[in-house]
């Protein structure tokens, strides 16, 4: 069985954790971390088939073969690297932090050299598998444009730089306009998307990114617009967000859970 560890016990994190404890997969929970040791012991006690021991990161590394990140940006930079090195395949939903040229062409070396593999889920988005099938020929533009309830973009890097008034907004307000490099830095836990889509397609220079503010909205909405060789589609996804941490939708867990599916099915269905 798959020993799996998770890193990062907030939403995300606890939807794998419930979903792998349902005994739907061929895994075994193994071990948990977080920067606060209170939320993964809470966690692990509302578990009923296993109990994940907290763990230290180095003693977490050498004891699975799948690390789950679903914390921060931050923990990527600091976590993976060094799970790549003990051999660990990764699954990576901060993708973000891979808008750092540096990082990201360390991991791709790291995975490389010691045979792992590194999983990127779709997370909140759909259409993830348009723009892989479209990159094998040429795209030539990618545009999301993320649409969220004002107060769903607070804490965000950019909100506080400009100190915009999120409770203040009225109406529709483009808030970022600019590549995904950009994107992802201004609102670290709001547009991972933007990083998937460029490891995807073209690039976190060439893909564009608005981000907009809608008091009208109750659901986290990303649109995707992508034009090539094959033509061009168009995707939209209206996003629950999640109850507890209103920045992430719900499907990015689904997605998640969906990976780690793939990852242990013999078939494998769309690209
Ligand atoms: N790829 C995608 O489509 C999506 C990606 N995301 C990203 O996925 C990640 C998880 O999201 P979500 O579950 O909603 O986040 P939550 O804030 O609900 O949970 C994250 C947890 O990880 C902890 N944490 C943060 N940094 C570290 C660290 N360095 N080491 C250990 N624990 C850490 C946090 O602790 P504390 O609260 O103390 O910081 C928190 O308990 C986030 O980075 C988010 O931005 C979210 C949605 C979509
Ligand atoms: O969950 C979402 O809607 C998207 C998100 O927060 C992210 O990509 O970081």
């Amino acid at each position: 069985m798959l020993k799996i560890g998770v890193i990062g016990c907030g939403f995300i994190g606890g939807q794998i954790c419930r979903a792998i404890d349902s005994g739907a997969f061929d895994a075994e929970l193994y071990a948990l971390f977080d920067s606060s040791q209170s939320k993964a012991l809470k966690l692990t006690a509302s578990l009923k088939r296993y109990s994940p021991a907290y763990m230290r990161i180095e003693e977490l590394l050498q004891s699975v073969d799948l690390v789950i990140e679903s914390a921060s940006q931050n923990a990527v930079r600091l976590i993976v690297p060094q799970a790549l090195e003990a051999g660990r395949d990764v699954m990576v939903l901060s993708v973000g932090a891979l808008a750092d040229e540096e990082l990201r062409e360390k991991l791709f070396r790291l995975a490389e050299q010691n045979n792992c593999k590194l999983y990127f889920p779709s997370g909140a988005i759909v259409g993830i598998d348009g723009i892989n099938s479209a990159s094998a020929s040429e795209i030539s533009s990618v545009t999301l444009t993320t649409r969220k309830p004002p107060l769903n973009l607070a804490g965000a890097p950019h909100i506080e730089a400009l100190g915009i008034e999120l409770e203040k907004i009225e109406k529709e307000t483009l808030l970022f306009e600019g590549p995904a490099s950009e994107a992802v830095k201004a609102f670290p836990a709001n547009v991972n998307v933007a990083a998937t889509i460029s490891l995807a397609g073209i690039g976190f220079d060439r893909t564009k990114v608005k981000v907009v503010a809608d008091p009208s909205l109750s659901r986290n909405v990303h649109e995707i617009t992508v034009e090539g060789k094959f033509g061009k589609f168009f995707t939209r996804v209206e996003n629950v967000p999640s109850p507890e941490n209103p920045k992430t939708s719900y499907l990015a867990a689904l997605s998640a859970i969906s990976t780690l599916k793939k990852i242990l099915s013999p078939v494998q269905i769309g690209t």
